[in-house]
């Protein structure tokens, strides 16, 4: 049997849409292979009622198929589906890295990539890789359609996750088919800074650069309370603030010092709308894990 502990992610960080991700250090899944003649999948943990056992509707399924590895598959749930902190996509991620050893196929972990991206293709409609990249590589990676670019980052980060849910393909429905050419120079200037920032582990830099006047305004619509929670996570200090992949997660980019009064803020401020959250204080961190039993 082995075992593979693999992180939640966030997608986007506004200015990078369908192009950023980063690995958090927590939540995470925790997935159990062994080899068996024909693919079975079991589920528990977070929101575990919500997720297909079937293989041909669970992305582990579609990773197994991919990899031509049959196994048994116990997928224990730390992270929230339809969360915007890439649920679906750990899952995914564990399951490539797992049955890529279970069965000695050999594949590197960018190699991984495409395969895990096959069960976002599965709930999402698409094949996007934002999330099954960083939590296959950790740190902070960056997918276009000619590979990964994977750099190590260490930036202290609050996610947010309320108690409501927002799917990725319903997310996908608001996103505008074109954007006017200012909004695309201002879009391109913050994905730079943000980058910039990565490379030298810059929270300021982050969070200035995690502005986005295309996509998110859109998003954010489908999340109650989201410009109170963000002017509260700002408020307490944040250094910038933006949805979480599709959503519901909000994700604010913090020095570590203000961590834990943003993370009060953006609690508070949901529930001051009558909506239950829980928040992370974490950090980007490392990729998948492997654990041999
Ligand atoms: N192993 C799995 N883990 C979680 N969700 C799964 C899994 N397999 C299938 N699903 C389905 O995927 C959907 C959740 O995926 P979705 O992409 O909407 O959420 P997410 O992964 O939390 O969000 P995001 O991609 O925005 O970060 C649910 O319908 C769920 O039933
Ligand atoms: N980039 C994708 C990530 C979904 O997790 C989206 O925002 O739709």
């Amino acid at each position: 049997m082995l075992t593979v502990r693999a992180p939640a992610t966030s997608a986007n960080l506004g200015s990078g849409f369908d192009v950023f991700g980063v690995a958090l250090g927590t939540p995470a899944d925790v997935v159990r292979v062994e080899r068996a003649p024909e693919t079975r999948i079991t589920v528990t943990g977070a929101g575990s009622q919500y997720i297909p056992e079937d293989p041909a509707q669970n992305t582990v399924g579609a990773v197994a198929d991919a990899l031509d590895a049959p196994a048994h598959i116990k997928i224990d749930k730390g992270i929230r589906p339809a969360s915007g902190l890439g649920s679906s996509a750990a899952s995914a991620a564990a399951a490539a890295v797992a049955l890529n050893a279970l069965y000695d196929r050999g594949l590197s972990r960018a190699e991984l990539v495409p395969v895990a991206a096959e069960g976002e293709a599965l709930v999402s409609g698409e094949a996007h890789a934002d999330n099954v990249a960083p939590s296959l590589l950790g740190g902070f990676t960056v997918v276009t359609d000619d590979g990964v670019t994977q750099l190590d980052a260490s930036i202290p980060v609050v996610a947010c996750l309320p108690e409501m849910s927002v799917s990725t393909r319903d997310a996908r429905e608001v996103v505008p088919d074109s954007a006017a050419l200012e909004d695309v120079v201002d879009t391109v200037g913050n994905a730079a800074t943000l980058t910039v920032g990565m490379t030298r582990d810059d929270p300021d830099l982050v969070g200035r650069g995690m502005e986005d006047a295309i996509v998110t305004p859109e998003r954010t619509a489908l999340i109650d309370g989201y410009d109170r929670v963000r002017d509260a996570a700002l408020e307490a200090g944040a250094t910038g603030v933006t949805v979480s992949g599709a959503g519901p997660g909000i994700l604010a980019a913090c020095h570590r010092p203000d961590q834990g009064a943003i993370a009060a803020a953006m609690i508070d401020a949901f529930d001051a709308l009558g909506i239950e959250s829980r928040a992370y204080q974490t950090r980007i961190g490392e990729g998948a894990t492997l654990y041999r039993d």
